[in-house]
């Protein structure tokens, strides 16, 4: 069974408004098995963000239907989709999107606390992510008390805390520096590899991109092209490359 299944997903804002309609996806397929870690590139306005926004539940789309795990969640009402999404669904914001009045460690802890689950396992659970990511020594600390870099991955921590079988990254490396970023991309590639999580990674970064095993190319809403790791990753990065500068060529064609 498909992890993520994506059918005819047409995503329009402004609908209703005669001349401030933009159409962002564009009766989009996708389809994402278990253990797949996949890339989206494509320029400002391709509809990255739109697709995770619909993807994840987020947002809902104009047409179409997503299915996590076999599950239509564009049938579900908010609070079942909220539940749902703390189970299968883990996602992590290019803003952090941490709470202020609660420490690191409670932060990470969240999605388990909100479902409920036992104090010692949410300890050690906790414990070990943080360990994992170099971030213990912080965790009574208030997200505005700690650097970008951590709170990132803090925030990756809290994505990966109920051993979700998918997650969701909207530019995670965005505000961080080269140290950080090759901490949260090494421990999603780890992730995936260990645990056979399904990982879809929006983001401008070749570097980035080429932790994935597969880079899908976005432009005006629909897919133009993928490009799949086979031999190195300096081979797959010059790939990426390559295919971003046709997509750049391409706006000069118009
Ligand atoms: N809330 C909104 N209301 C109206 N139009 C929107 C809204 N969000 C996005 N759009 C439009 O939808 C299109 C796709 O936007 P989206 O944010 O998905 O692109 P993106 O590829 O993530 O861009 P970026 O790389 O700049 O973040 C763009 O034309 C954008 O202007």
């Amino acid at each position: 069974m498909s992890i993520v299944k994506a059918m005819n997903i047409k995503k329009v804002y402004g609908e209703g408004e005669k001349f401030a309609q933009t159409v962002a996806l564009d009766q989009f397929n996708i389809e994402l098995e278990q253990g797949e870690f996949i890339a989206i590139m494509g320029p400002s306005g391709s509809g990255k963000s739109s697709l995770l926004n619909v993807l994840s539940g987020f947002d809902q789309p104009s047409s179409g239907e997503v299915f996590i795990q076999g599950s239509n969640i564009n049938g579900m009402t908010g609070d079942e989709l909220a539940i749902f999404r703390r189970s299968h669904i883990g996602y992590i914001f290019q803003e952090f999107n941490l709470l202020d009045s609660l420490t690191i460690q409670q932060n990470i802890m969240l999605p388990m606390i909100l479902n409920r689950e036992e104090q010692t396992s949410m300890n050690e659970k906790a414990d070990e992510l943080m360990e994992r990511l170099g971030i213990l020594s912080i965790k009574y600390k208030y997200p505005y008390q700690v650097s970008g870099g951590q709170q990132q991955r803090a925030a990756v921590c809290r994505a990966l805390i109920n051993e979700t079988s998918v997650i969701f990254a909207d530019e995670p490396t965005g505000n961080l520096d080269s140290k950080s970023s090759k901490a949260v991309l090494g421990f999603l590639e780890e992730t995936n590899k260990k645990h056979n999580t399904t990982i879809l990674l929006v983001t401008h970064d070749p570097i980035a991109a080429s932790y994935s095993d597969k880079v899908l190319f976005l432009k005006d809403g629909t897919i133009r092209t993928q490009v799949y790791k086979k031999e190195s990753k300096d081979h797959f990065i010059k790939h990426i490359l390559d295919n971003l500068a046709v997509l750049e060529e391409d706006d000069y064609d118009i």
